[in-house]
């Protein structure tokens, strides 16, 4: 039940929300709920402290660092790098107000929550949260996950309160289910774009430079793909390394990446179209003939990089959303039963996905140019070897590594971030609006159905 204006009000008269870590997710729910009317105290580093106050003591209180902040908050939430949640929580967690509530922003629940259960004192309860988007997304209507871990009714509708002025949709988790649905969704979507990254950047290629990677789909990829390389390597290295269902998620992928591309070369043309032809029964099956797509290519051609005039489309293998509908199906997930619990991009890269599996001869165009054109080769081979990469570094969970890969392809793109940031921005509000139409449309069938 969502709190009425009048016990939102009473909370805010008595009530301080403190937020560590004022980096880009915390500094968006500081601003937020100060500007709804919150009383709201925030730290970053404490080294930083003079320059976080300069720039924000106008509109929240800033304090020195993590205790200044605990000791008065009745809700505090941890909004720091997911790799240090166990580290901060340990300093100071321990100076949390008696009878307060925590909760934390990192992008797996599991070590969160183990650092809060460890650290915490016992009258201290616990409630997390999860935004399911990134900062410069409109927060209307996004998932934000909610998890009532170690907290009563009252605590949950003070929470929800607060939150309120997001105007986002709350899912009700615990954080297991949390983890497991992130891996599914998040960690591999990201492993797939970090590949095409990482791809282009093997073969020294831009892809807005070449006529090779033109339409609406090839747009989607290059602008998501330079997108996730705009930020930074923390969100991503956390969210895969300390999820370990991610881990067999993302070696999945690059195996099912292996094994198409090992059927191609082989040119073992029948078993490739068997095997995708299974998939796409497990993934897509259930889905109505006349089902309304979520994205076409005509909506995401405008979304262009290149200087070149849409021309011809070059038809490719299309690998990467072969692979990805592949390891769906070998581990078993229907990617639309995660839709209330995804994000953005989640939505956007099933979108994609779909289309090209639901589009009549689309799908048997990428299963012929894979086994008889050699012209794309060069650009799969380097593929299949990117996702390999990304999962032995997941799989080792080295962060060094993860980093150092991750920002020497951030820096071979970093002249385009301007101009694919905005292309990317005005692509997926189009997107968003389209999927919330389609939401919209369906559910006014299924009041029709059920009348
Ligand atoms: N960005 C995104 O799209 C999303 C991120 N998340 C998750 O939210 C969390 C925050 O992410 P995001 O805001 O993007 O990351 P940022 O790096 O922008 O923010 C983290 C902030 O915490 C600061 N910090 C580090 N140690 C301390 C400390 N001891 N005390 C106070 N502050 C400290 C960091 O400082 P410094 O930089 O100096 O280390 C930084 O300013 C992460 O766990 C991330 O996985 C969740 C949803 C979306
Ligand atoms: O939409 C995405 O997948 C993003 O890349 C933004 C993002 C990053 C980390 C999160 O925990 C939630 C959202």
């Amino acid at each position: 039940m969502v709190p009425s204006p009048q016990e939102i009000k009473q909370f805010q008269n008595t009530k301080t929300v403190g937020i560590i870590g004022l980096g880009d997710m915390g500094l968006l729910y500081a601003q937020r709920f100060s500007q709804a009317g919150w009383h709201v105290v925030g730290c970053d580093r404490e080294e930083s402290f003079e320059q976080f106050r300069d720039l924000y003591g106008d509109q929240f209180d800033v304090v020195r660092n993590g205790h200044y902040v605990s000791r008065v908050s009745d809700y505090i939430i941890y909004s720091v790098e997911a790799e240090n949640i166990e580290k901060i929580v340990s300093i100071y967690g321990p100076s949390t107000k008696v009878g307060s509530i925590v909760g934390g922003q990192t992008s797996c629940k599991s070590p969160e929550i183990a650092a809060f259960e460890k650290y915490l004192p016992n009258d201290v309860e616990i409630i997390s949260v999860h935004s399911l988007h990134g900062p410069k997304v409109d927060t209307t209507g996004q998932p934000l996950v909610i998890i009532k871990h170690r907290a009563s009714d009252e605590s949950l509708k003070f929470v929800e309160s607060i939150m309120s002025c997001l105007h986002s949709k709350h899912v009700y988790l615990t954080y297991q289910e949390h983890d497991r649905i992130t891996a599914d969704t998040q960690a591999v979507t990201h492993a797939a774009f970090l590949s095409m990254g990482l791809a282009w950047h093997s073969c020294h290629q831009y892809p807005w430079e070449t006529p090779r990677w033109t339409g609406g789909l090839e747009n989607a990829k290059i602008n998501i793909s330079l997108r996730i390389y705009s930020n930074k390597y923390h969100v991503y290295a956390g969210l895969a390394i300390t999820n370990p269902s991610a881990h067999s998620q993302i070696n999945q992928y690059a195996r099912s990446c292996e094994e198409l591309f090992t059927l191609m070369i082989q040119s073992r043309k029948q078993e490739l179209i068997d095997r995708v032809m299974r998939a796409k029964q497990k993934v897509f099956g259930h889905l109505r003939k006349n089902h309304r797509l979520l994205l076409d290519d005509d909506l995401l051609e405008q979304y262009s990089l290149s200087n070149y005039p849409p021309g011809k489309r070059q038809p490719n293998s299309q690998l990467s959303l072969l692979a990805i509908v592949d390891s769906w199906s070998y581990l078993g997930i229907v990617p639309y039963d995660h839709i209330i619990c995804s994000t953005p991009l989640f939505r956007i890269f099933l979108g994609v996905t779909e289309y090209l599996f639901c589009t009549p001869g689309l799908l048997e165009e990428s299963l012929n140019v894979a086994v008889d054109n050699t012209d794309f080769r060069q650009d799969d081979l380097n593929f299949v070897m990117a996702a390999k990469h990304w999962s032995i570094i997941v799989g080792y969970g080295d962060y060094n590594l993860y980093k150092t890969r991750f920002e020497e392809t951030q820096k071979y793109f970093e002249h385009m971030y301007g101009e694919a940031n905005k292309v990317g921005n005005e692509m997926i509000k189009t997107i968003l609006k389209r999927v919330k139409e389609r939401e919209g449309d369906e559910q006014e069938e299924e009041e029709q159905v059920s009348k």
